[in-house]
């Protein structure tokens, strides 16, 4: 079967946008997202205008600053605390990665954990890792791998679940996210000896490392379920842009041994700014206590 992560993502803006309107009649709130990107990266600067496409088409109202490449630290946290204190404002995000002069970290922390709809405050990302403890938002795209993986009607509890990759954005919380779901989690990193030997022992991987088809054929086990997060360009002189995407996963491999495969692109992508616009609208919804 290949999930496909496009129409998921189609029938998750169709709900979002419904509750929307119905908050907007009701108590007469509109989710409001404030996006600050940094730089002049192409495609940071492509995924900001999704994002911003995506808000318009179910309703959330976008705020938007674009800042040079050499903005210094103390201007981008000034659009923080502005939005931080703006009550129209109910998600902040920083487009990543940030360039190179800036410290992520103290930028991600000013971010204040109500509107972090990122899920990349320390707190979040704490209380995530914390049995008994609810973050208020979880990072988009591993929340779009599980929410696949439940829309699929897949079972997670109780399976062998590994993940590749250990990043802030992806994998780390992927394995989380795995763990309150109640698999079994292992993670393979570059120093992991011998990875095909556990990922072959997985009945669901999620690959999330940036390495154009390094997962192969042999190292999936017959029926299991593959979530293929890497967005990798390869050079491609029949495109038009000149290169297409592939994913981490040897798509055409993957489809012969697997019963569920994420499509690169048309998989997990989409899911990721679904993800970002239900994170807005449950932090407008707590914010103004709307069930
Ligand atoms: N602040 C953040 N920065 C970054 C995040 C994030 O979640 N928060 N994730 C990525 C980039 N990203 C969103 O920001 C993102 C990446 C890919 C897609 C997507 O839909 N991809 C399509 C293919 C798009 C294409 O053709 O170019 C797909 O896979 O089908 C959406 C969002 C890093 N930064």
């Amino acid at each position: 079967m290949v999930i496909d992560g496009k129409s998921i993502a189609k029938e998750i803006r169709h709900e979002i946008t419904t509750e929307i309107s119905r908050m907007k009649d009701e108590i007469g709130v509109i989710p409001g997202l404030a996006v600050i990107l940094v730089g002049d990266r192409k495609d940071s600067a492509t995924y900001v205008r999704n994002k911003k496409k995506a808000c318009e088409s179910v309703g959330v109202k976008s705020y938007e600053v674009c800042l040079p490449e050499d903005s210094t630290e103390e201007e981008v946290l000034k659009f923080i605390s502005g939005f931080n204190d703006d009550p129209e404002v109910h998600g902040i995000l920083v487009q990543l990665p940030l360039p190179s002069h800036m410290n992520e970290q103290n930028i991600l922390n000013a971010v204040s954990i109500e509107k972090d709809v990122d899920g990349f405050h320390p707190l979040n990302i704490g209380r995530l890792a914390m049995r008994g403890r609810e973050p208020l938002f979880v990072p988009c795209t591993p929340k779009g791998c599980i929410e696949l993986l439940h829309r699929c009607d897949i079972d997670i509890k109780g399976k062998q679940a590994v993940v590749i990759g250990r990043s802030n954005i992806v994998g780390m919380p992927a394995a989380l996210l795995l763990l309150r779901e109640d698999a079994t989690v292992s993670i393979v990193h570059s120093r992991t000896k011998n990875p095909e030997e556990i990922t072959s022992q997985a009945d669901i991987i999620i690959s999330a490392v940036g390495q154009p088809n390094m997962v192969r054929g042999s190292w999936i086990k017959p029926g299991a379920v593959i979530i293929d997060v890497g967005i990798n360009p390869v050079e491609d002189a029949t495109s038009p842009r000149g290169y297409r995407l592939v994913g981490d996963v040897c798509y055409e491999e993957a489809c012969k041994i697997a019963s569920a495969v994420t499509p690169v692109p048309g998989g997990v992508g989409p899911m990721t700014i679904a993800m970002l616009l239900s994170n807005t609208l449950s932090s407008a919804k707590r914010m103004h206590n709307f069930q």
